[in-house]
């Protein structure tokens, strides 16, 4: 219970909110202690303020100012101790202030009996004696409550204060929160003429350095807020709520806010104290009308101040907060990428002028949650409460029935240490329909056609005047002149075809990672758009343990293989290895007859061998079967799919490729080797973890690859690092400089094209480059479909050349899902495990989990493998197909995606469900080929 009401009086309190901290700090020491304490604020300047601490007690004392004790130094707080305990009544019961300085006189607590100062006394003696009768705290004008504050409760106490004041969260910028300081603007309603509750709080006004205006009606009320626009609305509304016949003060608060911009006007109900004392007096009501606070009739003007205080002050942090928001939704609406904001639910509440646009759903019609929208990683990164993060996202258009996949970057908001908000940012790029894409011609174009009128603002026109005045024009930058010129008079149909492709040519990533609008492209299969998602996203979204460790102890270990290479080639593996240029070659049986070392047997056979890689490169058989060795025991074989049989198999399917035709004709020996190499060295020293884990984890590969194309640099780097550090290895020592470096540059283009965030980069531009036009739009490059008419007039240009040889390497990396189905599903079984084990670890790690749906418990084997052809192997392997001439890789990769569906249909799911199936057609339709592969149970 508390046992006394004790009162301050101060001058310019809350000026600061330092000071305000001191206040709460005086508050907490005298709460702690069983005292109500009320502040009252006096603007009013004087010399010395006066500040009492008062209480109703039995015995009272006045302590003048010849009481008052005045101490400067450490010796006068003892004297000043003494001449307080001289008096009879007066005792010191807190720590005595002593400032050195000439700001701090003294701050003083007394009371009657209590001679120590110690807190713990302090404490006790205030319990004990209810008769407490002053305390009083002198200070100077010029006193800082800080010091005052440090000085009672020490430098601590102090920090806590500081820690514990409300800062803008780090993620609202806090300037955009600023609210001018204004005097306080006071409206009261009370119905009653002479009303002096309604005086008090105009006097509380007046003395808060604010101003008054009193009124009797709610009409009068209002008219405060509608008539004159220009005038200043209240800050506090006081109305008087205790006469419900004379006025209705919650249909007037919610009339109040029912009108524009008064969210942050503050509301305050007058209730009877009878009424507020009773056991069933409500206080939701008054809520839910508007009113932010309950006051209870006081005629007390400083009862008053401290409310009007508080209500300024509330006032002015909601009129922040609603102005910064007002400002930050008025930024989304006018930038480009299409803004949407959920809260942790995923329920949308906000979507910017852009989303409406280009996904065509109406604020106030489209759709109320996220996920009847949005889908693909992104979607499921937000869930999983990431902070940041960067993933594709599928949207669903209103009037289109296929989805776009735009990239988008995402923010998960946390107030108290739980999620309030998640925002994505979706950046239009290329895509859409009709929609103006980032930088679109159409919203800069001033007059004037031009390339300096291209340039949307200030800044970019200088630049780009600059760039004019240098002897240098990129094409692009050409081909957008062009264009633009030749919108000069032309039909607004030409006009509005030709800005969409200058939208469209704008953009930096002119290729990725748009996909087509397939109507495979099902925004509702979350695994498939996990898979998709993570393939064509890199950087972070795990540090390796050591089953998945690097890298340089690599040339000793190298040593122990080396010799075991020839004398384990049975008759058996040199069976199985003259079948090496077949598309249906037993991988897994030579994985199982080499005992984990079918790198090294099968590139003899096809480098060494069918190839003659010795023979280009100038080297002996013996350099080779060293390079090879070195290569495959970078492989982790403790990797379920990225091993050296991954990188065997991927060898063998260039080799496969090499052996075509057209390739035969087009592609010079050295550049066979070169593909040769790249497939064999594609994947080495693979983690079995992805880039985004590796970035994720803060792996020295990460760092050193700046989260960017982690793994493919690391594998091209560590190719050469190994190759030219020994002699003995080095297949390059006997090349001059310059064959050496073009073998060097299509070596890495080759690992490099591997990546898959430039998966569609790379399809899109040799689908451009050697597929006429269809009958059908095939502006997006991408749109396949359409029959294919192969033109190879542009394998003229050497440029043309290397994209030739980057979809070789790409559609051998991923040729597993392109081979008869007993391979397919090992592969597909090798690589489900290899992403289970990393969500286990990212888990494990408490690591974002780049591909939640790649769960042991809960993954559909084959719905991942259904959505792997529909969205990443169809596409490229018609269009490989075709120029190679090889029907095959579609036709198998049809079959298998059939045999995925009829599992998928037959409620196959988890890994051991595929396997169990697949025993069971085994038995049913024994296959034609001799060998099953090797699959672990
Ligand atoms: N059958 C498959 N199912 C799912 N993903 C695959 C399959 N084959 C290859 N991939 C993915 O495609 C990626 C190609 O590049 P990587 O070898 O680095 O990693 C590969 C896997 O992540």
């Amino acid at each position: 219970m508390k046992s006394s009401t004790v009162s301050f009086a101060a001058e310019n309190v809350g000026v600061n909110t330092k000071e305000l901290s001191c206040w709460t700090k005086f508050k907490r020491f005298f709460d702690d202690r069983g005292f109500d304490l009320e502040f009252e604020y006096d603007n009013v300047r004087a010399l010395h303020t006066v500040v009492e601490i008062q209480h109703n007690a039995k015995s009272y004392r006045q302590i003048d100012e010849t009481n008052k004790v005045k101490v400067e130094s450490e010796t006068n707080r003892r004297v000043s101790k003494s001449v307080v305990k001289k008096d009879d009544e007066v005792g010191c019961v807190s720590k005595p202030v002593v400032k050195k300085d000439d700001e701090v006189t003294g701050v003083h607590f007394y009371e009657q009996l209590a001679p120590k100062s110690d807190d713990a006394k302090v404490e006790n003696d205030l319990r004990k004696r209810p008769s407490l009768t002053r305390h009083r705290v002198s200070v100077r004008p010029s006193i800082s409550l800080t010091k005052i504050a440090e000085e009672i409760f020490g430098d601590t106490e102090m920090d806590d204060v500081e820690e514990n004041r409300s800062l803008p969260p780090s993620n609202i910028p806090a300037a955009l929160l600023y609210s001018p300081p204004e005097p306080l603007e006071l409206l009261c309603v009370f119905p009653e003429r002479a009303s002096r509750v309604c005086a008090a709080a105009c006097t509380a006004a007046a003395r808060t350095g604010g101003e008054a205006r009193a009124v009797r009606s709610a009409r009068e009320a209002l008219d405060a807020f509608r008539r004159d626009p220009d005038s200043r609305l209240p800050h506090v509304v006081v109305v008087d709520a205790r006469q419900p016949q004379a006025l209705d003060a919650s249909l007037l608060a919610r009339t109040i806010r029912g009108i524009k911009n008064t969210q942050h006007v503050v509301l305050v109900a007058v209730v009877k104290k009878s009424a507020y004392l009773k056991d069933d007096f409500a206080v939701l009501p008054y809520l839910e009308a508007g009113f932010n606070r309950i006051m209870v009739e006081t005629v007390s003007a400083t009862a008053w101040c401290a409310e009007i205080l508080q209500a300024r002050a509330a006032a002015a942090s909601a009129r922040a907060q609603v102005g910064a928001v007002a400002a930050l939704s008025a930024a989304a609406d006018r930038c480009r990428d299409l803004v949407v904001v959920t809260d942790d639910q995923q329920r949308i509440l906000f979507t910017n002028k852009s989303w409406t646009r280009m996904l065509g759903w109406r604020t106030d019609e489209g759709p109320r949650s996220l996920t009847e929208t949005v889908g693909g990683e992104a979607l499921r990164l937000a869930a999983s409460g990431a902070r940041d993060w960067e993933a594709p996202v599928l949207l669903r258009r209103r009037a289109a029935p296929d989805p776009i996949l735009l990239p988008c970057r995402g923010s998960t908001i946390a107030l108290a240490r739980s999620a309030s908000h998640v925002v994505f940012v979706c950046e239009p790029g290329t895509a859409g329909d009709g929609e103006r894409a980032r930088g679109s011609l159409h919203s800069i174009r001033r007059g004037s056609l031009d390339v300096r009128s291209v340039a949307s603002d200030g800044l970019r026109r200088t630049s780009l005047a600059k760039l004019q005045g240098l002897p240098l024009e990129a094409p692009i930058t050409k081909v957008i002149s062009l264009l633009s010129a030749a919108t000069e008079g032309a039909p607004p149909s030409t006009v509005a075809c030709i800005e969409r492709a200058v939208d469209m040519l704008r953009t930096s990533e002119l290729y990725s990672p748009q996909m087509k609008e397939d109507p495979r492209l099902r925004a509702e299969d979350p695994i498939a758009t996990d898979l998709i998602g993570a393939l064509l996203s890199q950087g972070p979204t795990n540090v390796l343990s050591s089953r998945r460790s690097s890298n340089d102890s690599t040339i000793v270990r190298s040593q122990t293989n080396r010799t075991n290479i020839k004398h384990k080639t049975s008759g058996q593996l040199r069976e199985l290895l003259d079948t090496a240029l077949s598309w249906e070659f037993e991988i897994f049986r030579l994985e199982e007859l080499t005992r984990g070392r079918p790198l090294a047997h099968l590139g003899l056979a096809l480098m060494g061998g069918r190839f003659d890689v010795c023979a280009t490169l100038e080297c002996d058989e013996r350099t080779l079967l060293h390079w090879l060795t070195i290569i495959e025991t970078n492989y982790h074989a403790v990797n379920t799919y990225h091993n050296s049989t991954h990188a065997a198999d991927v060898l063998q399917a260039v080799a496969y490729f090499l052996e075509k035709d057209r390739l035969k004709t087009l592609l010079e020996p050295l550049e066979a080797a070169a593909a040769l190499i790249a497939a064999a060295a594609h994947d080495i020293d693979h983690p079995g973890t992805s880039s985004a884990f590796l970035c994720n984890a803060r792996h020295p590969l990460a760092i050193l690859y700046n989260d960017v194309c982690v793994l493919e640099s690391h594998h091209a780097a560590l190719t050469f690092k190994l190759t030219l550090n020994d002699d003995r290895v080095n297949i390059f020592k006997n090349l001059d400089r310059e064959t050496y470096k073009t073998v060097r540059h299509n070596v890495i283009d080759m690992i490099l094209a591997t990546e898959m965030t430039k998966h569609f980069e790379h399809l899109a531009k040799f689908v451009n480059v050697f597929y006429a036009k269809g009958n059908g739009s095939k502006e997006d490059g991408m749109q396949i479909d359409e029959p294919l008419s192969l033109d190879t007039t542009a394998l003229s240009l050497p440029e043309n050349v290397i994209l030739v040889k980057r979809m070789m390497i790409k559609c051998a990396d991923v040729s597993n899902a392109s081979r008869p189905q007993k391979f397919a599903f090992e592969w597909a079984r090798r690589i489900a495990e290899e992403y289970f084990l990393q969500t286990d670890e990212e888990k494990a790690r408490e690591l974002p989990v780049v591909m939640p749906m790649f769960d042991r418990a809960t993954c559909s084997v084959p719905r991942s493998q259904i959505g792997f052809i529909d969205y990443i192997i169809i596409d490229m392997m018609e269009a490989w197909a075709a120029f190679i001439d090889m029907p095959e890789l579609v036709n198998h990769a049809r079959n298998n995606h059939t045999r995925w569906r009829e599992l998928d249909e037959a409620g196959v799911s988890s890994l051991a469900d595929v396997k169990r199936a697949q025993r069971q057609q085994a038995i049913q339709a024994p296959p034609t080929s001799t060998t099953e592969p090797t699959a672990e149970e």
